[in-house]
Formats: structure tokens, C-alpha cells, sequence
């Protein structure tokens, strides 16, 4: 008497925090349905290859998902764990974001070399070195305190702190989240609040992607979803969608969601950090959709179309 067992292969980046994230779903996903088998298949991306060019000029149309992306529509792999902020929100034909997981923290955080213990972000001297390779960080940091220096770094968490400790740089901003899965979380030496830096669409929470055309998988993955988490990682999506940004454009959000009352604050700034726009709106969580697309017209009524021209103009000569 034999069983055959259903194996589902989970398709993955190979970088330590992408290993992490989905061998936590491929868990998650083993005590939910013990009957069925989940197998990792790692892969690289093309954001994992070209580690030379600030990422900013690289463009972001699906860097870091591709390649996972083709695994599942050849059906060598049936579901891919992804950073949500680095899922674009445009995907292929014949792909979906099946489930949001919960949230870790979505903030960013200031982590500093051993000489600059006794700053905080507010005291940090003239002239301070900031490592930060993410276009919204600098746009926000550049808007609030225009006396720091701006340099770009690039790696994996490994290598920028590797950086920042050997006094390549004074201080460095980087997700919460990111940290804390790495085990890092006692490097944070201060939490950004919303009012210095917006975060990152969908920062913090991972998306689990499938085809459209396979209800198993996605009746699967739902059973990951973390339904307020979704509610604002939709809402930040839409948004972002609507004023068509992909993940390296400065824009930012912050979202909280009490009972069924969604507050979607959002920004888009100038690279020079010099016009920053900024507002919010709040609704029923039920249509976390219509709300980011009222808040990206707001801003667009505001000149955001014009600043995100001018920075697609200089990115793409
Ligand atoms: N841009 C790279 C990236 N993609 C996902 C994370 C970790 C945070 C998250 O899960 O949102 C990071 C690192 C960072 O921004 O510091």
C-alpha cells in the first residue's frame, strides 16, 4: 500500500534573507497541510548578479522576480516567496500575488558606526556620511537634514554592515525588517518615525506569488494571509500603481488600520529632497484599492507627475 504524496516546489531568491523568509513560509505551509511535501528551489536574479550598478540606474522592472517568475509559468516551480516591496505591481500574464503574509515592522532604521554611538539621526554632525542606496531614503533624509552626506551602497545586509563598520561610512539606513529576520535587530540604533521617512510600499511583508490558473496553489497559500496586513499592503500597492513607480522612485507610505478604518499616507519628493508632497486619506479597509488611487490623485493635483517625469527623464538619457 502505497501513497503518493503531492510535492510542491516554492521557488526562491539564494540571498540569506530570501532563504530565511522562505523557509519560513515552506514551515508555515508543512504544519498547515502535513500531507503534502514542500521543496525549495533556489535561483538567482538579475538584482543579484549586477551588484556594480547603483540599483537606481538598473531600473526595477522585476529585478529581483523574474527569474522565479519564469520557473512558475514553466511550471518547474508552483509558488514564489518574495519581499513584497520588491514584487512590481504590474505582474506577467498568467501570474498573481496569491497571499501577503503578516507584517514585521514596516520602518526604516538608522544603524551607526561604533564612533557615532551618541548621535541620534536629529544630532548627527555636518557632514556625516549616510549610506543609503534606496532613492526614497535619500530623497526624505536629504528633505529633513540637508547638512549629512548621501553615498551609495550597494550588497547584501552582510556586506553594508560589513561597510559601515569598517568606516566606510559614518551611519546607514536599512529596514527594520530586514535586520531583525537576520538576526540583526541589536544593530538598530533608532527606529525612523513616519514623520522623517516614509517607508517603502509593501516594506516588511512578504508576498507569495502563483498562477492564475491554479486555485490548489492559491487555496494553499491563503491559508498564509494575514488579512490587515493585506488590507494595507493593497492599499499602498494601488497607490503606487496609480502614479506608476515602480520600487527605486521616491515615493513613500505609512499605513494604519483600526478596526475597518484604513489611514493611507503617502509622499513623492524630488531627488534633491527639495519639493517633497505629502498627504492622506482615510476609508472602509473593504476598498483599500480606491483609496490609494484617491490619495495618488491628490498628489498628482499636487505636481507629483512632474517631479516623477523629471526623475524617469534623468534615469532612462
Ligand atoms: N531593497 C532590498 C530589500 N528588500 C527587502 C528588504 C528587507 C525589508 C523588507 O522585507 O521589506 C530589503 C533590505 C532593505 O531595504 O534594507
Amino acid at each position: 500500500m502505497t501513497t503518493a504524496t503531492r510535492t510542491v516546489r516554492i521557488a526562491s531568491r539564494k540571498s540569506q534573507l530570501a532563504l530565511v523568509q522562505t523557509h519560513w513560509v515552506q514551515g508555515e505551509l508543512a504544519k498547515l497541510y502535513p500531507e503534502i511535501t514542500f521543496e525549495v528551489d533556489t535561483m538567482s536574479t538579475q538584482g543579484d548578479n549586477i551588484l556594480d550598478v547603483a540599483l537606481a540606474k538598473i531600473g526595477d522592472k522585476g529585478l529581483f522576480t523574474k527569474e522565479l517568475e519564469v520557473s512558475m509559468l514553466r511550471r518547474d516551480s508552483d509558488l514564489a516567496v518574495h519581499s513584497l516591496k520588491d514584487l512590481p505591481t504590474h505582474l506577467p500574464e498568467g501570474l498573481m500575488l496569491g497571499a501577503i503574509t503578516e507584517r514585521e515592522d514596516p520602518a526604516d532604521a538608522l544603524v551607526v558606526h561604533a564612533s557615532f554611538q551618541q548621535y541620534q539621526l536629529a544630532t548627527l554632525p555636518e557632514g556625516t556620511i549616510v549610506g543609503t542606496s534606496s532613492l526614497r531614503r535619500l530623497a526624505q533624509l536629504r528633505h529633513h537634514y540637508p547638512h549629512l552626506e548621501f553615498k551609495d551602497i550597494r550588497g547584501n545586509l552582510n556586506t553594508r554592515l560589513a561597510k559601515l563598520d569598517s568606516g566606510e561610512f559614518d551611519a546607514i539606513v536599512l529596514a527594520v525588517a530586514g535586520l531583525k529576520r537576520l538576526g540583526f535587530g541589536d544593530r538598530i540604533h533608532e527606529v525612523l518615525p513616519p514623520e522623517v521617512s516614509l517607508h517603502a510600499v509593501g516594506q516588511g511583508a512578504l508576498g507569495i506569488e502563483c498562477r492564475t490558473e491554479d486555485p490548489e496553489i492559491l487555496q494553499l497559500i491563503k491559508g498564509l494571509e494575514h488579512p490587515p496586513t493585506a488590507y494595507r499592503c493593497l492599499a499602498e500597492r494601488s497607490f503606487l500603481r496609480e502614479l506608476e513607480g515602480g520600487c527605486q522612485v521616491p515615493i513613500g507610505v505609512n499605513t494604519t488600520l483600526t478596526g475597518d478604518n484604513l489611514t493611507l499616507t503617502g509622499m513623492v519628493a524630488s531627488l534633491d529632497g527639495q519639493r517633497l508632497l505629502r498627504d492622506s486619506v482615510t476609508g472602509s479597509a473593504t476598498k483599500a484599492e480606491d483609496l490609494g488611487i484617491q490619495l495618488a490623485d491628490r498628489l498628482k493635483a499636487q505636481g507629483a507627475g512632474e517631479i516623477l517625469a523629471e526623475i524617469f527623464a534623468e534615469a532612462r538619457p
